[in-house]
């Protein structure tokens, strides 16, 4: 569904360029719920932006289906988010109305298409949970129904692809779960692709896969483990070492992958970098099963022989 390689994006002012992706891969599937998540400005937005059509590429490749992104006319793009895409931001006021009612709101990009179709919209309301609620005006609604509303307002376009920047972000924890217990609905019963970008670690257990993005590129994966294999331990080394705020409940349920790209490269932590004293360059070592990496001042006996107690199950922390 989505494929991006070598995704770059700078933004220019009077007198800075800012490189906000610099060369990002990552690939998801139809039919895949995934998060991104990264600190603030690691550029999980500009990619959320680029994938929406809201922004242009400035370099690389950005496909959505039968989309390229970067080579789309102003029409295509239009006709792109108008039948493709559907965006749910954290402050929903983006897209909502305060004194339509909420089946008002989910009809009005209906009706600037042409399409209005009100057994839809209350479908839609109803997949959320606000049957009882659709002639309520939005300024009548919770924060939380109002965010149900723009759940509703973004499948109106039937979208192959739902994005929602930070959805849970400014409602409690409860309504929070709501949202993403409707998320998985609709993406198991309408087949749609679903891609949240948040802070929030908690968002992690609902979806199959998460995509750590470090400095504006993909990092670190994990990817959810099957129920045989979370009740294995052991499995993906210490997952919790290289996890965003260390959450050790995340780490149990998913198994951890370092991205490496098409040739060859990867983000090895900081925190690895710093403990193994590296900086600039490194030495790498092939054991004919893994690579090793570490410090030049290490001898690279001393590599050779961490890597032989490791194969033996003896060592302690991996290195690479
Ligand atoms: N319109 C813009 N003009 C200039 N720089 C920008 C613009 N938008 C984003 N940036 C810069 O690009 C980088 C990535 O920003 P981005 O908003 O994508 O990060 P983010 O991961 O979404 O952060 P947050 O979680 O705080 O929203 C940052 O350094 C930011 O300052």
């Amino acid at each position: 569904m989505i494929h991006c390689e070598g995704l770059v994006k700078i933004f220019k002012t009077d007198d800075i360029e800012v490189v906000a992706l610099q060369g990002l891969n990552m690939t998801v599937e139809q039919g895949e719920m995934m998060a991104i998540i990264g600190n603030s400005g690691s550029g999980k937005s500009s990619l959320l932006n680029i994938l929406g059509g809201l922004d242009r590429p400035s370099a690389g490749q950005a496909v959505v289906g039968k989309w390229n992104l970067l080579k789309m006319t102003k029409e295509q793009l239009i006709e792109y988010k108008r039948t493709t895409v559907g965006f749910i931001w954290q402050n929903n006021g983006r897209n909502l109305v305060p004194y339509l009612t909420a089946l008002q709101n989910v009809e009005l990009p209906m009706l600037i298409q042409g399409k209005r179709d009100r057994a839809y919209a209350k479908q839609l309301l109803a997949a959320v949970g606000l049957e009882h609620r659709m002639g309520n005006r939005l300024t009548q609604l919770s924060g939380g129904e109002q965010q149900r509303v723009a759940i509703a307002i973004a499948l109106s376009n039937r979208p192959q692809l739902v994005l929602a920047d930070e959805p849970t972000g400014s409602v409690d924890s409860a309504t929070g779960e709501q949202i993403l217990d409707i998320f998985r609905r609709l993406n198991r019963e309408m087949g749609v692709t679903i891609v949240i970008v948040t802070h929030d670690l908690s968002v992690a257990d609902k979806v199959d896969r998460v995509v750590a993005i470090r400095d504006g590129l993909t990092s670190t994966e994990w990817v959810k483990r099957k129920l045989e294999d979370a009740a294995l331990s052991g499995i993906g080394g210490n997952p919790t070492e290289t996890l965003p705020e260390s959450d050790a409940r995340f780490g149990e349920r998913h198994e951890e992958f370092v991205v490496v790209d098409r040739v060859g490269r990867l983000q090895i932590p900081k925190a690895f970098l710093d403990e193994m004293n590296i900086a600039g360059k490194a030495v790498l070592e092939f054991d004919g099963k893994r690579v090793w990496i570490g410090s030049p001042d290490l001898p690279s006996e001393a590599i050779g022989e961490i890597g032989g107690e490791r194969s033996n199950g003896t060592g302690g922390d991996e290195a690479g």
